[in-house]
């Protein structure tokens, strides 16, 4: 479906690479209908160019003839990025945003014309072809465009629609929520050290107990709370550490982080369109 597009990247930074990465190692489409650009980092381009196989710049020439438009810059540089791209689109283009906390009414409104923008949050094991997605359809997005946004998140992970106001919740949930657990492997691996293990074999302990953890989850009628219960032994090891846990409050601090990090969207929304005006 997707072998004869080509898709330009506005922005380079780390979730453009990490779809472009998961894009070109599943061969979604051929690397040379890959584009990216950004501010002005040529490097940063000429590095991407040169680890991915994708297609070498020219300003202009991408985002004219582009099918699929990748909006992949910070919320707070979007409307200064779309006016500097805007006399270059065309209104057939399909305009996929992965920006946080921004609409699709915005950025069509940007655009100025009624684009056909999906919004959606991956996250950044795109790379490896694991990102948990989430995407959502703006007003003038056809099925055909939703289907064209899926197979290209259904590329580099797990797609989900949602409705588009449901996106800041997955935001704080999954779109920042691969930062969560690298910061629980930080916290264990320091716990390790402080135990006296060697740093290399914590690590490999400690993925190794994340991924099995996580697979037993994925198993058919698996429900966190009973597997949890499995590893509790009565007045044992578990138990004691559990009990700390809750004596500092991580359920709250987990639930407190997801709602702070989706209000934060939320503002970012709000912020990204009051410094256009
Ligand atoms: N990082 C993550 O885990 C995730 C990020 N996102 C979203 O992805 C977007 C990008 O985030 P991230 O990759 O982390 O950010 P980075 O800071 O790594 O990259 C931002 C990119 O945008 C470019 N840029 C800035 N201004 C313009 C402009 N006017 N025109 C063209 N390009 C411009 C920058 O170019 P230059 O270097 O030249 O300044 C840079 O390449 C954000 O909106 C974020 O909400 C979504 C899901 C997960
Ligand atoms: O921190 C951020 O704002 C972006 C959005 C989700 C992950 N990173």
């Amino acid at each position: 479906m997707l072998h004869d597009k080509r898709i330009c990247f506005i922005g380079a930074g780390s979730m453009a690479e990490a779809l472009i990465s998961g894009l070109v190692s599943k061969k979604l489409l051929p690397a040379q209908q890959i584009y990216a650009n950004n501010r002005g980092n040529s490097d940063r381009i000429t590095e991407l160019v040169t680890r991915y196989g994708i297609a070498a710049p020219d300003k202009e020439d991408p985002i004219r003839t582009a099918d699929i438009l990748v909006l992949a810059m910070k919320p707070k540089d979007v409307a200064t990025a779309i006016e500097g791209i805007r006399s270059f689109t065309r209104p057939d283009q399909l305009v996929i945003s992965v920006l946080a906390g921004t609409s699709t009414d915005y950025i069509s409104s940007l655009l100025g014309h009624p684009a056909a923008v999906i919004r959606t949050m991956p996250n950044t094991s795109a790379a490896i072809g694991m990102s948990a997605t989430a995407l959502a359809p703006g007003q003038y997005a056809t099925e055909e465009d939703m289907s064209i946004a899926t197979t290209v998140f259904e590329a580099v992970g797990i797609a989900e629609v949602v409705k588009e106001e449901e996106l800041h919740a997955v935001t704080g949930l999954s779109g920042s929520g691969p930062a969560y657990v690298y910061y629980l492997v930080e916290a264990m691996e320091d716990a390790g050290r402080d135990m006296g293990l060697e740093p290399d074999v914590a690590r490999r302990l400690i993925l190794q107990t994340i991924i099995g953890a996580a697979n037993m989850l994925l198993e058919p009628g698996a429900e966190p709370d009973v597997l949890r219960r499995n590893v509790t032994s009565p007045n044992g090891t578990t138990a004691a550490g559990l009990a700390v846990l809750a004596e500092h409050g991580f359920q709250e601090a987990i639930r407190a982080c997801i709602r702070r990090a989706t209000e934060r969207s939320e503002e970012m929304g709000a912020e990204a369109s009051v410094t256009s005006k």
